[in-house]
This record gives structure tokens, sequence and C-alpha cells, in this order.
């Protein structure tokens, strides 16, 4: 298998579709009666049925829609495998601004798309979208997960998204200062949404000491008053000063591509550990990090509590469970960073090479024929 951040030009529909062909399945939908327009990728199924979140977004064009959804959708596949979930990778974006363009029919007209793919599809919230939006969803099709409690799902996927995130920082400390503790530390925080928020709540609990940005008013003022009554400080900085702050660690928890040339020149922090995914905007960032002496949490690794969540539900959700296997992101954060010291290779190569060996594994193990009927993992159908 290809490295999962392998920089491809895209500067015709040639290298697109070149692109693409890492894909099993990329479907285009259109509906004009509800204003949908949207794109599903399916990147890899070896371990399973393909999950992922839907993200709501006003592209510029289309490209970058099509870009977003397949580097999204293979990121799926290797956090499948770091979770040990029994499913693949798998995306989807809708093109439209979640603030504006938001109907009952638009979220219906995208449930009829997913249950077009017959189960090969599964998805829920991500950036732009909620719980509420998908509720819409579900009254076409069996294959949404992220779901309120009310409605036979596991609820907020962000919540363990944010306790994954927050064992990731713990492994972080433990990697850069031999202690888990997360308070004594300083984090530089970059969204304040439904993952960052939680993130900023939980570690101004444990009285660290924040800078925060979003380009949402509401929420500085929300986490502003919040920290009144916790333990930590929190300090306002405009979006674009965020990576040049003297913090210890970045936490990017808004949207992708956030360490790049660019961004990399401003840091002074020892490490990035955050939700956001896709955070390097091409692969060789992890190295000129790595030399820069920063410390990297390869994102679908610290950010795989939701996965765990959704993927849980299919099985009936338990919030014990999920727990459980959320916290487990410590050690794995910490087994990627210990393998990356011992073999003198960045912390994304490292956690590649294990994703990239469980879906090895797996491919061998089921070429077997079983006459199952009924997938174990699916009980909604
Ligand atoms: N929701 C989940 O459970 C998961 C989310 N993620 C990833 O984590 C990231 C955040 O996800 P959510 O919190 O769900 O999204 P969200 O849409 O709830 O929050 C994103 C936040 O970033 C802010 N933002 C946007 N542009 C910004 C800028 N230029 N500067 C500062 N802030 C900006 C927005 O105002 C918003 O508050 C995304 O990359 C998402 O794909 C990854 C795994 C699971
Ligand atoms: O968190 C979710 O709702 C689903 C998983 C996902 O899409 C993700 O981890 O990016």
């Amino acid at each position: 298998m290809m490295s999962l951040m392998k920089e491809t030009p895209v500067n015709n529909d040639f290298l697109l579709l070149d692109r693409m062909s890492e894909h099993e399945q990329v479907v285009f939908c259109n509906d004009p009666s509800s204003g949908l327009k949207a794109i599903i990728a399916i990147h890899n199924t070896t371990l399973g049925p393909a999950l992922g979140g839907c993200r709501m977004q006003p592209y510029n064009s289309f490209d970058e829609a099509l870009i977003d959804v397949l580097r999204l959708s293979k990121g799926m596949s290797y956090k499948c495998a770091a979770a040990d979930v029994d499913f693949g990778g798998g995306k989807a974006v809708i093109i439209g601004d979640p603030l504006t363009d938001k109907t009952p029919e638009l979220f219906r007209s995208f449930g009829q798309f997913v249950d077009s793919l017959g189960g090969r599809f599964y998805t829920g919230t991500d950036m732009g979208t909620d719980m509420e939006d998908f509720i819409h969803a579900m009254r076409e099709t069996n294959n949404i997960v992220g779901v309120p409690e009310a409605y036979g799902g596991g609820g907020d996927s962000s919540v363990p998204t944010a306790i994954g995130v927050l064992n990731g920082l713990k492994a972080t400390n433990k990697m850069l200062f031999g202690r888990t503790q997360l308070h004594g530390v300083t984090y530089a925080i970059q969204g304040l949404g439904k993952v960052g928020y939680k993130v900023a709540e939980g570690l101004l609990e444990e009285g660290a000491d924040l800078y925060v940005t979003d380009i949402n008013e509401d929420r500085l003022q929300q986490i502003e008053l919040r920290a009144e009554s916790a333990a930590g400080s929190v300090k306002v900085v405009a979006s674009n000063e965020i990576y040049s702050q003297e913090a210890d660690v970045f936490v990017p928890c808004a949207f992708g591509g956030v360490i790049n040339d660019d961004t990399i020149s401003q840091f002074k922090v020892k490490a990035i550990a955050g939700s956001a995914n896709n955070q390097l905007l091409a692969g060789k960032h992890g190295r000129v990090l790595a030399e820069k002496g920063i410390l990297y949490a390869p994102d679908y690794i610290i950010n795989s509590g939701g996965l765990i969540q959704v993927a849980d539900e299919l099985y009936g959700a338990n919030k014990e469970r999920v727990l459980l296997k959320t916290k487990e992101i410590y050690n794995i954060i910490l087994q990627v960073y210990q393998e990356a010291e011992r073999h003198r290779i960045t912390t994304v190569e490292a956690a590649d090479r294990i994703c990239e060996k469980t879906m090895m594994n797996r491919a061998k193990r089921n070429s077997f024929y079983s006459a199952s009927l009924k997938p174990k993992w699916n009980i909604r159908n």
C-alpha cells in the first residue's frame, strides 16, 4: 500500500483520475430539486464496509471538494486500521455553506444517495454538519451513524474524539517532559468547534494555560466565560497569530493542510497534536517537522475517538466500551513516538507502517469463503 500523504500534483483532469485510481469508488451526487451537490469517496474496504463522516463546506471549486474527499477517505482507511475496527475508509463532502444552505430535503437527498450504495458506506457528522442533520438523512437509509441517543445512536461523536485528543496530549507530554499531566504545559488551540471546544474545556479543567482562536466570536466568548470558573487560563489571539504563539503544543482542531511551509516557519512549539483531519499539506511536511524537532501526533490516530464510537454504534452503542477503546489512543500514540525514535523515521512513517501491516494481514486472512449471511457488525439491516 502506498504512503498516506503521497504528493500528487493536480493540474489537469488526467492527473486527477490518476489520484482517484487509489480509490475503489467515487460517487458524484447531484439533485437539482434539493440543491444537493455532494461527492462520496470509498477508498478501501479490505477491513470492512467504508465508514467516515460527511463534511459540509463552501468549497471554492469542484477540484477542491474532490481533493478533500479523496484525501479524507484515504485517511479513514488508515484510521480504521489504527483503531482496530472492522471498517474501511470512506468519506463524503457536501458542497455548500453550513450556515445558510442546510435544509431537511438536502439531507434526505444525501441519505438516498448513501442508501444507493447498498451498505458499502456508512456516514455521520464531520466539520460543518451536526447530528440533527442526519436525523433527516436516516429517514432514507439505515447507513447513518453518530445520531442522537434518542434515535438509537451513540450520540455526539465529538465527545470521544475530544477524549482521544486529551489522551494523545498526555502521551505527547510523556514523550516531551516524561510526565502525563496536562497542566504546566501551554497549548495553542485552533478552532473551538465541536471537538476543539471540548478539548479546551478538558485542558482548562486540568489547570492548563491556553491560547485560542476561532473565526466564530460566540465560541471565543463562551470559552472565556468557561475559563472564569476553571483552574486554567485562556488568551484569545487572532486567527493568523495562532501559529507563532510561545506555546508548548499546537492543537489544530479546525481544518486540514494547516501544517505547511508557511506555518512551519512560524511554529515555536515542541509538538503538534490535535483533531483536524489531514493536517499535513503534503507528505514532505512530516519530515520537515521532524527536522525542526517538532514532535507530531499523526492526525488519524489522535482523532480516532469519533470513529471508535460510530463503529461501536453498529454493534449496539456501549459508552463504557467506547471509553476503554478511546483511552487506548494514549498507548497507540506513545507506541508510534517510540517506534519513530527507534527506527529513526518520522512519526507519520511509523504510523503508516503499523496500519499498512494491519491491512495487509487482514487481506491475507480473509481470502477464504464464508457462508455467513449477515455480517456481525450490521445490526440495522
Ligand atoms: N467531529 C468529530 O468527531 C471529528 C472531527 N475531526 C476533525 O476535527 C476538525 C474539527 O471538527 P469539528 O469540531 O467537528 O468541526 P466544527 O465545524 O464543529 O468546528 C470547526 C471550528 O473551526 C473554526 N474555524 C474555521 N476556520 C477557522 C480559522 N481560519 N481559524 C480558526 N478557527 C476556524 C470554526 O468556526 C469552528 O468553530 C475537522 O478537521 C474534522 O474533520 C476528526 C475526527 C472526528
Ligand atoms: O467522527 C465521526 O463522526 C466519524 C468518523 C470520521 O469521519 C472521522 O474520524 O473523521
